[in-house]
């Protein structure tokens, strides 16, 4: 079976290769869509020298006094021959031009309103205003090009397209654009049980196609164009006749459900190796295991031959909409031109326990949102799962808009642990009487749900009360860049949270990512240690011997004492899984009662390193937090020890012939 993040690789190499041809798009139809070419400015903004604000064109060494009114300048006014002279102003609103022909010297326009008088007017009836600040030459007046430069790229080839880039493109002159198109969707059901949506009665064995609509509307919300090819049957006959249907569609891609596991008639599989070639049929991650992806070429010889990506995803409604999500939707995403098709993540606090699933990483449906506080205190994002996960029970993607990353474990994560969360939908706030309000500590929610949730389970202390308190910093260029996911950080939170116990209990209250700087990296160390109080921090990469790894550096110039034998035994028990782990400078040291550990960025190191620090870390820990009983095991208290002449002992030992090390 493919680990997900392969699978997921191979899909993004095929999709790159579909990308869709860029076309002249009209600017509104432009919205959502991925700009193809660069866009740059073909004459500055402002244009000529504009007013900021209401208010009168000054000579700036004329100073506070009453003088004429000689002209006015609107926004829209071209202010051509209005010239202010020592003793004159003129009136200017906001956006009306002040270019130098305008005036005679060098001006400042006293924009606000608010530093004049009106007075009355003079005997000839002309207008007269009284000045009553002094202003600097240039005050409140745009220069030109001041917003955007002639020929400045207003917008790069690559960038998305969304209203503030469409009010850009205006502002350039720029009504067609070129644009990559979203790919074309074509979507069919298979299954002889299925009739469609609007059957009132079911006969016995029927189920109404639920999965086809659902991908209609999951594709219509990444702004694709559809085509809905309806239901096959579970024969190679009807398959086949749907899929040359959907090439002849010149579907971009194809997304079929049902049929692609181990059922005499799940003839998906064979259909779609007979039409092209088959990148993977089953992958490490529940619920979505049978995912079956392929390219497939369309051999009618009256059109140019036409390659789709297909999808043969999972019958279950869950799996089939998970497996959208995960692979289908950054599919899209590279096919319409994104340069980063990756889902965003975020790190979240699970307001409950959940059971991982000891086989394959597992997509736990869940609601999140953000609260004040998320149980350590500070405001974060808190998880709730939308209950029992079968993947037939599509209720449980109702509201759903996060997918919870649960690494393979025999472990409970306890309520309060970290993991990441990919989001799905909009994060919306749900209505406030479903959930605990937004300002109650989540504390006490965790307690609660914690006691009902498995009560048979071996409840770890939830976090606020944890023992061993860990926060988790993943320093990576790259994960904090967005170029790529956080591997190792949630591999982390899963290795702390199944060593809990042999920590003392310990739980994930915070995790972060940062850039490999120094600063960066120093900021959180500090905060979590000083103003957080967590007990122990792990750092994850940075510690090899790249110019931009820089974690040992920003470790010790944080640390108060140094904890060599700490960093002695990860390398030592490293060196068994491999020589590179010479190649490690991490650097490990306590700062007030917090202990700092560098390990290397390598997912599996953390593991790793883990286990080799385990039989000491919950000792330390003890000793951290000024734990006196908690000496060497094999301490003899001084009470308890009878006086020894420890002079008397060395010398009788040495003349009982037992020698001496020092004896010629
Ligand atoms: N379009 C659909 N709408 C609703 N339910 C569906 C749909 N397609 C399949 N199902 C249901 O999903 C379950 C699995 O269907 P099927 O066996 O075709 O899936 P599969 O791809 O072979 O994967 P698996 O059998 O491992 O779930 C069945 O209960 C089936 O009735
Ligand atoms: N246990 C363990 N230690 C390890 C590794 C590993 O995979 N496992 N990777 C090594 C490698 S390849 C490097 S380059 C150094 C530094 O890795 P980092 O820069 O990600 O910290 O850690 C080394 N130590
Ligand atoms: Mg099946």
């Amino acid at each position: 079976m493919l680990q997900v993040e392969k699978a997921l690789a191979a899909v993004l190499s095929a999709a790159a290769a579909c990308r869709a041809a860029p076309s002249a798009v009209p600017l509104l139809d432009a919205l959502g869509l991925v700009l193809a070419e660069d866009v740059r400015a073909p004459d500055p903004l402002p244009p000529f020298r504009a007013s900021v604000k209401d208010g009168y064109a000054v000579v700036a060494a004329d100073g506070p006094g009453e003088y004429p009114v000689i002209a006015e300048a609107r926004a829209g006014d071209d202010a051509l021959g209005v010239v202010v002279t020592p003793g004159t102003v003129a009136y200017v609103t906001t956006g009306g031009a002040a270019a130098a022909n305008c005036y005679a010297l060098p001006t400042s326009i006293r924009c606000c309103v608010e530093d004049t008088e009106q007075v009355a007017a003079a005997p000839d009836g002309s207008k007269r205003v009284r000045i009553l600040a002094r202003v600097a030459e240039g005050h409140d007046i745009r220069s030109v090009g001041c917003d955007i430069e002639k020929d400045y790229i207003v917008l790069k080839s690559g960038e998305n397209i969304g209203p503030a880039e469409i009010g850009l493109l205006a502002t350039v002159g720029v009504t067609t654009v070129k644009a990559y198109r979203r790919p074309t969707i074509a979507v069919f059901s298979t299954g002889d049980e299925l009739v469609q949506p609007a059957t009132a009665t079911l006969n016995r064995g029927q189920i109404r196609d639920s999965n086809r609509a659902m991908l209609l509307a999951a594709a219509i919300q990444q702004k694709c164009k559809v085509v809905d090819l309806g239901i096959a049957k579970d024969t190679e006959e009807s398959l086949m006749e749907h899929m040359d249907a959907a090439l002849r569609s010149d579907a971009d891609i194809i997304l079929t459900s049902g049929g692609v596991s181990m059922g005499d008639r799940d003839l998906v599989k064979p259909c779609l190796a007979k039409m092209g070639k088959i990148h993977f049929e089953k992958i490490r991650m529940k619920p979505g295991k049978p995912l079956t992806f392929a390219e497939i070429t369309s051999n009618d010889p009256t059109k140019p031959s036409k390659t789709a990506l297909a999808f043969g995803l999972p019958g279950n409604p869950v799996s089939c909409m998970v497996c959208f999500n995960l692979f289908v939707v950054p599919a899209i995403r590279l096919v319409s031109g994104w340069s980063n098709p990756h889902l965003e993540r975020v790190h979240v606090r699970i307001s409950h326990p959940l059971r991982a699933d000891p086989h394959r990483m597992e997509f736990h449906r869940a609601v999140i949102r953000w609260v004040l506080d998320d149980g350590s205190g500070r405001p974060g994002y808190v998880a709730e799962s939308t209950g029992q996960q079968a993947s037939s029970r599509l209720l449980s993607m109702k509201s759903a808009n996060a997918l919870l990353e649960v690494q393979s474990s025999e472990q409970i994560l306890a309520a309060g642990a970290s993991v990441q969360a990919i989001l799905i939908s909009d994060i919306t706030s749900p209505p406030l009487d479903k959930l605990p309000a937004a300002s109650s500590p989540l504390s006490s929610h965790l307690v609660s749900s914690a006691k009902g949730a498995l009560a048979d389970a071996p409840q770890v202390a939830a976090s606020q009360n944890a023992e061993v308190k860990v926060a988790i910093l993943t320093v990576s260029d790259t994960v904090s860049s967005g170029a790529g996911p956080d591997r190792s950080g949630p591999r982390a939170v899963s290795v702390v949270n199944s060593s809990s116990e042999k920590l003392g209990g310990a739980v994930v209250v915070a995790t972060a990512v940062v850039p490999d700087e120094v600063d960066k990296i120093k900021e959180i160390l500090v905060k979590w240690s000083d103003i957080d109080r967590v007990n122990l921090i792990l750092t994850l990469g940075g510690t090899g011997f790249t110019p931009r790894d820089v974690t040992p550096e920003a470790t010790k110039s944080v640390i108060e004492k140094e904890a060599p034998g700490l960093a002695f035994v990860m390398i030592q028990e490293s060196l068994k899984v491999t020589p590179f782990a010479m190649l490690s400078r991490a650097a490990c040291g306590i700062r007030g009662s917090t202990l700092i550990i560098n390990m290397p960025g390598n997912p599996n190191a953390v593991a790793e390193c883990m286990e080799a620090l385990l039989p000491a870390l919950k000792h330390a820990m003890k000793q951290l937090k000024g734990d006196k009983r908690e000496k060497n095991p094999r301490h003899i208290p001084h009470a308890e020890a009878t006086p020894v002449d420890q002079w008397e002992r060395s010398f009788r030992a040495a003349s009982s012939g037992g020698g001496c090390s020092c004896d010629p």
